[in-house]
């Protein structure tokens, strides 16, 4: 999907793309009561989801981004069908999630990252045996499933575990494959690399990627990690306040927000900033270590090289943006436009 992205809520799923996932004015209020004293009550209305309209087709990896609040896990409980919206219309695969949930939940899988769906004290390959027998999975398709899980997943070695001894990482490659045991054509994963290390991240991310390419299944990720849309999504979804402010290619989320990232640069000794050309440039020094800002939009190969010939380079990393200070840049851009 090349071009930069529209503001404000749009259908970017393409001409005659068929739509999986549709939501057209959907709203969700709570009724919150807050206590303000003795015997007094307070009754505030939180609207999570404000009219918020989208399609997503069959086979898409989208990026679901937005600040803390936003309305992001009540937009992903929606869609599975544990909470029925206030107002507007919603359909996964052709299903009201709220009114058939049961049937839905033959169709998708949902992993959140800091929850399990797996038993706790039970080994790994217990937790897959009640699924196949709770999602009435066939056998043959079952132990199919499971086989690739297991291989892509490297789960071979965890299966016999009992869950609460899993690191994080194997636990969320537990989870993942759990949710797709029943070959769902849609998956929700709402932070799937929170707290994993790089080697988990990557490994977590090709086979999100793998499993996309492969089986087409259809993918809406929730996340604070900017890598993982990066490397996955061709298209993100920013919400806000419950509302839909941007919908297209995360290049065209950073040139709205105007964003930068950091190119950390350690030198062999202490040296005056580097001469960077433009617009990159020197934000701190500290010792032989320099922090480079750059547009987010730009590859840092060539900023890098550049250093690389003219300086004694020991090590560097690039840093993203936060998802927060490029939500809050793209505001600062829209209201002073
Ligand atoms: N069950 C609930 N009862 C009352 N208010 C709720 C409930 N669930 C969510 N909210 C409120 O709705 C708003 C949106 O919350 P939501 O959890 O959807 O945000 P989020 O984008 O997922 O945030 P985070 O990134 O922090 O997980 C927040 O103001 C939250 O306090």
């Amino acid at each position: 999907m090349g071009g930069s992205g529209t503001m404000a809520g749009a259908d970017t799923a393409g001409p005659g793309a068929a739509a999986f996932i549709e939501l057209d004015g959907v709203e969700k209020v709570f009724d919150v009561r807050k206590k303000t004293g003795f015997l007094k009550r307070e009754r505030r209305r939180v609207r999570a989801v404000d009219g918020l309209s989208f399609t997503v087709a069959r086979g898409e990896m989208v990026g679901y981004i937005g600040p803390n609040g936003a309305g992001k896990s009540t937009t992903i409980k929606m869609l599975t069908g544990i909470l029925t919206p206030s107002g507007g219309r919603l359909r996964v695969a052709g299903i009201d999630p709220s009114r058939e949930r049961t049937r839905l939940a033959q169709r998708i899988g949902v992993v959140f990252g800091q929850r399990t769906t797996l038993w706790w004290d039970l080994p790994l390959i217990d937790s897959y045996r009640l699924m196949h027998r709770m999602y009435r999975i066939p056998d043959a398709r079952y132990r199919e499933n499971l086989e690739r899980c297991v291989e892509l997943l490297q789960l071979g070695e965890l299966l016999d575990v009992p869950v609460r001894q899993l690191s994080l990482g194997q636990r969320m490659r537990g989870d993942i494959a759990a949710a797709l045991l029943h070959d769902p054509d849609v998956l929700y994963l709402d932070e799937p690399t929170i707290g994993l290390d790089v080697v988990s991240k990557t490994k977590v991310r090709g086979f999100l990627r793998d499993l996309n390419a492969e089986r087409g299944t259809t993918v809406l990720l929730t996340t604070h990690d900017l890598q993982d849309i990066e490397q996955l999504c061709s298209r993100v979804m920013v919400i806000d306040h419950g509302r839909l402010v941007y919908d297209g290619p995360l290049a065209g989320l950073h040139e709205a927000g105007e964003s930068e990232r950091t190119l950390v640069v350690d030198l062999e000794r202490e040296l005056p900033p580097i001469e960077a050309p433009e617009p990159a440039r020197v934000m701190r020094v500290e010792g032989p270590r320099q922090w480079l800002a750059f547009p987010a939009s730009a590859s840092a190969a060539g900023l890098v090289a550049r250093i690389a010939a003219e300086y004694p380079l020991v090590d560097l990393s690039v840093r993203e943006p936060d998802i927060e200070s490029v939500i809050a840049k793209m505001y600062a851009e829209r209201t002073s436009a």
